[in-house]
């Protein structure tokens, strides 16, 4: 659906050349929801206006639908861009126009007529839980609705492909989440390819299939979300993903930690993927005579199961306590005991 072969864009500014984006080649299946991560410069805004045709590529070549993004022009860039929705993090809502209205805006454009527009208005409303809302205006409306007539606007030409510009970075985090399951439900019901920038790896985690990071206009890494959080090359990539699974660790934490229970084992698991964390713990108990408390830990889920790390402290008999941890090792869950602040695996 998407492909760019060694695309770079320099701008030119007065005393400088800024290269925006250096050599980039990425290729993005239909029906794929794709993340691009990277911190504020990385160069991920300008890529994503490469995307859609608001900028051209200094070298490379970009192909969305089918359509080489740097050959056309006027009326062929236009339709092509009616098959590329987007949204944005400040949602760009026409403040003096209604709800429907503003689905309606690109339909009218588009030359429908009103029954036509009508139609489709409410259509989408339906999609994305606005219903009883039409007649709102954008100052009415919470950040997330706001966000959902964004989406239903993006839509109403029925793109191909929809790109997220930040589209969740001004929510609290139930709204982000909110939105983000609306994407999901849209990419699974639609079958449309999304492609999402932000600089929060829990939505990259929640919702993307695969993941490119991106550091000074390059991608540096790239991948199935799941196979980057289990083991991340970059060290870009390595403080992304720590965003999301590392819990606090410091050596005055861990000190804390192993005054507050003398006796016994602080362990920390670190969880990539397969083993889901309940079933281990249920499993531990069931068998050796060990207690196990979990002490504070940061799990979370990707499409390819749970990562994350736990602090857990183990006490019962030494031997029980070594037997169970040596079964929890054989389940492919990291383990390193605490000692005085220290780790020793
Ligand atoms: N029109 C422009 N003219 C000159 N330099 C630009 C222009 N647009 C972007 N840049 C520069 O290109 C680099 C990448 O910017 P870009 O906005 O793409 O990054 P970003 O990852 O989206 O960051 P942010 O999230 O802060 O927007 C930055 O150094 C920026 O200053």
């Amino acid at each position: 659906m998407i492909k760019l072969k060694q695309v770079t864009k320099t701008y030119e500014t007065n005393d400088s050349l800024v290269k925006a984006v250096q050599k980039v080649d990425l290729s993005i299946a239909a029906g794929e929801i794709f993340g691009i991560i990277g911190y504020s410069g990385a160069g991920k805004s300008t890529l994503i206006r490469l995307l859609n045709g608001l900028e051209t590529p200094t070298h490379g070549t970009i192909t969305v639908a089918e359509r080489n993004m740097n050959e056309i022009s006027g009326r062929e860039l236009r339709k092509a861009r009616q098959e590329i929705g987007m949204i944005f993090q400040h949602f760009n809502l026409l403040w003096s126009r209604t709800v429907q209205e503003n689905i309606s805006f690109p339909l009218e454009i588009a030359g429908l007529s009103k029954k036509e527009r009508l139609n489709i208005v409410n259509e989408l409303i339906k999609l994305v839980g606005l219903e009883g809302r039409e007649k709102s205006y954008p100052s009415q409306l919470s950040g997330g609705q706001k966000q959902r007539v964004g989406i239903a606007r993006a839509l109403a030409n029925k793109p191909k492909v929809l790109l997220c510009d930040e589209a969740t970075s001004a929510l609290d985090p139930q709204t982000t989440d909110s939105i983000l399951d609306l994407l999901v439900d849209i990419n699974q019901k639609l079958g449309l390819t999304i492609v999402l920038i932000t600089h929060e790896m829990h939505v990259i985690r929640k919702i993307c299939h695969r993941v490119a990071v991106m550091e000074d206009g390059k991608i540096v890494e790239q991948g199935k979300v799941f196979d980057v959080f289990q083991n991340p090359q970059q060290s870009m990539t390595k403080k992304f993903v720590n965003q999301v699974i590392e819990a606090e660790s410091s050596s005055e934490m861990i000190g804390n930690l192993l005054n507050q229970y003398p006796k016994g084992k602080i362990i920390r698991l670190t969880f990539i993927g397969d083993t889901a964390e309940m079933p281990l713990i249920t499993n531990v108990i069931r068998k050796f005579d060990v207690s196990f408390n979990i002490l504070q830990g940061k799990v979370s889920q990707t499409h390819g199961g749970a990562v994350g790390t736990m602090f857990v402290h183990v006490d019962g008999e030494t031997e029980q306590v070594e037997q169970s941890i040596k079964y929890i090792r054989q389940q492919k869950v990291k383990v390193e005991v605490l000692t005085d602040a220290r780790i020793t695996s």
